[in-house]
């Protein structure tokens, strides 16, 4: 089966300056879960930006879901995102919705019946712990609970690709692993998830997923790998 997400000697410059990444060739298996860590200013967001299709990369190839989308047509684009669930590091939450329709909306765009989202949906905000808070708007949630709502929306249509950046930089270590939790049962429906995160320890508790530590815009070599050895290592070729 062809990778859900694959790269091959791709760099990215802002403007004129040196590049910010350099050089990344990996493949994302489908069904893989993977982390990216690195530290403040190292690529992360850069990286998932290109896989979210935010970010046209000034050279190699880019393929998620088999397309290269370096070369599709911008018209053909919608398709490739609507199989992605992204959690964005701002959120990104719409702020005239409620919590609840901020959830819904990617039910509404796949054309889901009424009854189907509002029983999708009430079951997502329990578990990110918000059914109580469903009426809220953005502005009157506490930034966890914006975080929150920003999962459930991203996982609520099962997307074939989850990315998120930073998911759980402003909630509690119980809450995170709950979230976690729900990533990894996604994955072992079969969603591919990639994670970027800072926190090492949250990396430590899921060993069985893949780690890719950037340093300075690249794929930390092997034996960098091994500064983190608390999660298992696979092959990024
Ligand atoms: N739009 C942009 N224009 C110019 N430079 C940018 C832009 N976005 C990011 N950069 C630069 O690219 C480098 C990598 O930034 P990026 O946000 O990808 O890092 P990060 O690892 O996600 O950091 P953090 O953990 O702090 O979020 C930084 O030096 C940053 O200043």
């Amino acid at each position: 089966m062809s990778a859900i997400v694959h790269f091959e000697n791709v760099g990215l410059r802002y403007g004129t300056g040196a590049e910010t990444l350099s050089n990344l060739s990996f493949s994302l298996a489908p069904g893989s879960f993977h982390f990216v860590t690195g530290a403040s200013g190292a690529g992360k967001t850069s990286l998932l930006r290109l896989v979210t299709l935010a970010q046209r990369p000034s050279r190699g190839i880019i393929r998620l879901f088999g397309e290269d989308i370096v070369t599709l047509p911008r018209d053909a684009l919608p398709v490739v995102r609507r199989r992605l669930g992204v959690v964005y590091q701002d959120f990104r939450l719409i702020p005239h919705l409620t919590a609840f329709e901020n959830v819904a909306l990617p039910l509404r765009i796949m054309g889901q019946d009424e009854p189907t989202i509002r029983a999708t949906v009430t079951e997502m905000l329990d578990w990110v712990g918000l059914a109580p808070r469903a009426d809220a708007r953005p502005a009157t949630l506490s930034g966890g609970e914006q975080q929150r709502v920003a999962i459930a929306r991203a996982v609520v249509a099962r997307p074939d690709l989850i990315v998120a950046d930073e998911p759980t930089g402003n909630v509690d270590p119980e809450m995170s692993m709950r979230l976690f939790q729900l990533f990894e049962g996604l994955n072992r429906l079969g969603t591919t998830i990639l994670v970027a995160t800072h926190d090492l320890a949250l990396v430590a508790r899921f060993p069985s997923a893949a780690t890719m530590h950037l340093a300075r815009g690249s794929i930390e070599d092997p034996s960098g790998l091994l500064r983190y050895p608390a999660a298992p290592r696979r092959a990024y070729r």
